[in-house]
This record gives structure tokens, C-alpha cells and sequence, in this order.
């Protein structure tokens, strides 16, 4: 085994939630330690760490994004170095994110290039969000990078595949957060009661109209609700309920548009069942929109790569809060094949390790052409 699969295999066992990452923090600052300091420079901030190599000129700053946090997922890929967090799991790469991020790192300290780099290795992109403001500290203002990259793993492409496109990549994202609050009672006496579970069901019925009746068909949306939960016992009348979701745009335009249906149906629910409503739009992210040139010049160098197959992709309706990154300064983000018969966000997801070797040499040759 090589010693950035070891790595990736023990940051597997180690997930963590969104601004918890402690144990993945301390596992990356120990690894970045035992690195030659004299071209490092670290500072941490939260649970991430910003990562600065000092290039040969250091005319640009190049800036390298990998997100760290896992998700509340119980693992069952039957893996000896299966999660050893119950119900966390990096079901969506993020372990090979971090560990891509320090091959390339560890080859830049023994090959340098003429720029700066700068690692973000960040927080809580599965929510409530670190990205946007990691780029609001004074650590990334001062070594602040002139361009920034970063990866995402794909399940269904095969290895050596990267797939991008300039422009639109990923959705804009808003979390959703439904209460009901009623009255519970006897269940032999529903005439007595305002039943929550009857209301949030029959709600996350409706909300299937908004994608299928108020959006134009011509444009493309998301409105996926993951999770309810609600009630005591078989035989109470539900008090409470509440329903958890996320809403994916195309465009500002359809999430402000859902995001009024929903308020409206919220108040038509409070007629229909007596009850109250409370809707929490939660975090929401940009959409990740690659800048033209830089895409074009990286599916160019791809393209040329002997050990690489771009594939212009389509937009996807994944979110990213990457793209808050990138939205004032010039950068991209790539799909990277990984080849799982399970997609993200799966307890049985089984990426090949065989990407993570690929994709250092894919960015570190990337990097000394740019
Ligand atoms: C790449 C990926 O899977 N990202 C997540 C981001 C989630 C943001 C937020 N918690 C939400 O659900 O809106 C995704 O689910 O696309």
C-alpha cells in the first residue's frame, strides 16, 4: 500500500461533521509537521487549515481547495478500515480530497513551481458551509490567490476521466427546515386534535408541485425532502412533525421563486390543519460558475495529457459552497472518476484509490505547465 492510500484509509476512519472535524485537523497539521518547513507556512483557522507553499518567483498565488468534513451516514461498505465513528461516514470524498491536497502539497515542497500555492484544507461543506467565510479572514486576505482550483470525486466516471465545463457547473443550494406545530391527542380522537402528521405529509406531497407546476419547464430544479420525523407513538396524535430538505436552483430567480411557493403553501397548511408552520431556509450556497478562460486553458492541458480523458459535462444539480470561491476570483472545479458502483452520499460508496495517484500527478503536472 502506498502512503497516500494509508492516508486516505485512515482519514476514512475519522469522519467528522461540519466545524467538528478536531481529529481530522489534527491529523492533517501532524502530517503537514512532518513535512520540510522551509518553503511552509501553516495558520488554522476553525477546524481547516490554510497551507501556504513558497514558490521559487512568487509572482501569482495559486490557490487548492479540499473540504474535510463527513457526513451522518452509517458506513456499510464492510471495509477493514471502515468508519470508526458510528453513523459518520466520508461518503462523499472528501477523504480523497484532503489526501489528493497532500500529495500535491508534499510534491510541491520537493519540486516547487514559480508561483505561491495556497491549501484551503476546509470545513463543513456539507453544511452549515465554512467556505464563504474562510475567504473573509485576514490569513486568506494576506496570502490571498490570484486563481483557485479544486476537485470533486465522481462515482460514475471510470479512472483517469476528468470532467468540467466553463460557466454553470453546480446548483445553487438552500437548505430547508419545515415545523409543524399542532395539537396531539388520543388517536381514537382526531375530531379532538390537529393532526402534524397528516399535515407534513400531505405537505411534502404538495411541495412536489412547485418543480412539476411553478417552475418553467424549460429551466431545471430540485426540491428533495430527506428526511421527516414527527410523533411519540403509534397511538398519539402527532404534536409536532417536521420535514428537512434542499432546494437546487439554476438560476437566483427559481430559488426566490420556490422559496415564495413554499411561504405561500406554508400559510395554506396553517389554515387547512389549524396549526402553526415555521420555515427555516437554513444555509445556502452560490452556484459554482467556472471562469471561462481558466477552464478552458485546464480542459486544454487535459486534453494534451497523455494519462487523462476530459469529458465536457453538463451542469449537475450538486451544490458546493466552493463556488463562493470562485465568484470574485478567477478558478474552476473538476469531476474526478472515481469508478463506484455507489454514488455519493451512499453507505456502500467505494471509490478506487487508484484516482488519488492520478490525480496528483494530473494537478502536480498542471501545475509546473501553468
Ligand atoms: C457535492 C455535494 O454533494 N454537496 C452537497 C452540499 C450540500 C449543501 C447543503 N447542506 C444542502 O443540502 O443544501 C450536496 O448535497 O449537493
Amino acid at each position: 500500500m502506498n502512503n497516500l492510500v494509508k492516508i486516505r484509509r485512515d482519514l476514512h476512519q475519522i469522519p467528522e461533521l461540519g466545524f467538528k472535524e478536531f481529529k481530522t485537523q489534527a491529523y492533517l497539521l501532524e502530517y503537514i509537521k512532518s513535512l520540510p518547513q522551509e518553503r511552509l507556512q501553516w495558520e488554522i483557522w476553525k477546524t481547516g487549515i490554510f497551507v501556504r507553499v513558497k514558490g521559487l518567483k512568487g509572482v501569482r498565488t495559486i490557490g487548492y481547495r479540499a473540504d474535510i468534513d463527513g457526513l451522518p451516514i452509517k458506513e456499510e461498505t464492510g471495509f477493514p478500515y471502515s468508519s470508526l465513528h458510528e453513523g459518520r461516514m466520508h461518503a462523499c470524498g472528501h477523504d480523497f480530497h484532503m489526501t489528493i491536497a497532500l500529495g500535491v502539497l508534499t510534491n510541491l515542497i520537493n519540486d516547487p513551481i514559480d508561483d505561491h500555492m495556497l491549501f484551503m484544507f476546509q470545513p463543513a461543506e456539507e453544511g452549515p458551509g465554512g467556505a464563504e467565510e474562510m475567504i473573509k479572514t485576514e490569513t486568506f486576505a494576506k496570502w490571498k490567490p490570484d486563481m483557485i482550483f479544486g476537485l470533486h470525486i465522481a462515482p460514475e466516471y471510470p479512472i483517469g476521466t476528468v470532467a468540467t465545463k466553463p460557466g454553470l457547473l453546480f446548483a445553487n443550494t438552500s437548505e430547508l427546515f419545515i415545523d409543524f406545530i399542532g395539537k396531539g391527542g388520543h388517536a381514537a380522537y382526531p375530531h379532538l386534535t390537529n393532526d402534524m402528521v397528516v399535515a407534513s405529509c400531505q405537505f411534502v406531497n404538495q411541495l412536489q408541485t412547485i418543480v412539476s407546476r411553478n417552475i418553467n419547464p424549460m429551466d431545471a430544479a430540485v426540491v428533495t425532502i430527506g428526511k421527516i420525523t414527527g410523533g411519540t407513538v403509534q397511538n398519539i396524535i402527532a404534536e409536532n412533525s417536521r420535514i428537512e430538505g434542499t432546494i437546487r436552483t439554476l438560476s437566483e430567480e427559481s430559488m426566490n421563486l420556490i422559496r415564495d411557493r413554499i411561504q405561500q403553501m406554508a400559510k395554506g397548511a396553517e389554515i387547512t390543519f389549524n396549526c402553526q408552520v415555521k420555515i427555516d431556509f437554513g444555509a445556502s450556497y452560490t452556484q459554482v460558475y467556472n471562469t471561462e478562460q481558466v477552464t478552458k486553458d485546464f480542459m486544454a492541458f487535459v486534453e494534451r495529457h497523455s494519462e487523462a480523458t476530459l469529458f465536457e459535462c453538463k451542469e449537475a444539480m450538486t451544490g458546493e459552497d466552493f463556488g463562493y470561491m470562485i465568484k470574485d476570483i478567477p478558478g474552476f472545479m473538476f469531476w474526478l472518476g472515481v469508478n463506484s458502483p455507489y454514488g455519493l452520499h451512499h453507505s456502500k460508496m467505494n471509490p478506487d484509490e487508484r484516482a488519488i495517484e492520478f490525480a496528483v500527478n494530473l494537478i502536480n503536472d498542471y501545475l509546473h505547465q501553468a
